[in-house]
């Protein structure tokens, strides 16, 4: 049986609206936000899932007026308004919690859960609300997943393999992280204006036994994988495409550049995009 082939695209990181059959929804976490937030912001309107993890909903509310620093920051507030914040509301500031309530957004408090993050709390939600034929053309972006704290991080990452057979993306300034799932052949579009070249894939959870690439400087070739052996880290990506095939999930990695370009501006409409 034809192994189904997977594309993936760093197209929500260019101003003009990705053109791919995906809906994207957001996560933002309690970390500093990415310098181009209120441009994923612009690419999640579709789906209305903006959703703030507990202390996340403070950075939205300190940081996002940052970006737009000739305009009245409570403007910004109202129009950066998450759907929804979740988590277990030990860091969300009152001031915070009542702004937003007051906007009517929903805040859902899930203290008596010690046992899961609060991302993952989240992406739980975002997979309760999102009926199972629209799964796969969903892409859940999520700011402030890397960096900081490592015991974060790591939960962070192992929400995305828990969450396996969604399309869920790690994002800081500097990288991005997703989970490339067994069960298919990927095609990875690289977008050389705002990611590259260095990448990366790693096993995890268990040694991958035979992973095979294309469009990497150090391709692999039925190669094997494990912490305490090989893993690809400094990798290159040399052309427009890489390709992965492995009998084990992956994580793959890819540097964002630090660009230039306006990441505050609104999109441009599908039908004003004239190439
Ligand atoms: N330093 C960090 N590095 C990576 N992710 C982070 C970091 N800080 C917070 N996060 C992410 O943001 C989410 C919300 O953060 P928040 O500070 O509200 O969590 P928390 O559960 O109160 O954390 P803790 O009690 O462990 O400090 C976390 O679940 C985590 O996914
Ligand atoms: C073995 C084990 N280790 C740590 C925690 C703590 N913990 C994990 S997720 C979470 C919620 C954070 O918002 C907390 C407090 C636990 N429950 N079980």
């Amino acid at each position: 049986m034809e192994v189904m082939k997977m594309h993936h695209s760093t197209a929500f990181l260019l101003p003009s609206i990705p053109l791919e059959p995906l809906t994207y929804a957001l996560v933002v976490l309690n970390q500093r936000l990415p310098r181009f937030t209120p441009l994923l912001w612009n690419h999640c309107l579709a789906a209305k899932l903006r959703v703030c993890a507990d202390g996340g909903a403070n950075r939205l509310y300190d940081e996002m007026p940052q970006f737009f620093s000739q305009q009245d920051p409570l403007h910004i507030r109202h129009r950066y308004k998450p759907d929804v914040i979740k988590g277990d509301m030990d860091s969300i500031r009152e001031e915070v919690l009542n702004f937003y309530a007051k906007l009517g957004c929903d805040a859902i408090d899930e203290s008596n859960d010690q046992d899961t993050t609060d991302l993952h709390k989240c992406i739980s939600h975002i997979s309760n609300l999102t009926p199972d034929v629209e799964k796969s053309n969903l892409c859940v972006l999520v700011t402030g997943a890397l960096g900081g704290r490592f015991d974060h991080e790591a939960g962070n990452i192992n929400v995305i393999c828990r969450f396996s057979s969604m399309r869920i993306i790690l994002l800081s300034d500097d990288c991005l992280i997703q989970v490339l799932p067994k069960t298919h052949h990927h095609q990875i579009h690289i977008q050389s204006s705002v990611v590259g070249p260095h990448c990366g894939l790693i096993p995890i959870g268990m040694p991958s036994k035979k992973s095979t690439t294309t469009g990497l400087k150090w391709n692999l070739t039925d190669t094997e994988m494990k912490f305490g052996g090989l893993v690809s880290t400094s990798n290159i990506v040399t052309g427009d495409t890489v390709t992965v095939q492995s009998d084990s999930d992956l994580l793959w990695t890819i540097s964002i550049k630090s660009g230039n370009h306006d990441v505050t501006a609104e999109p441009i409409p599908q039908h004003e995009i004239t190439r």
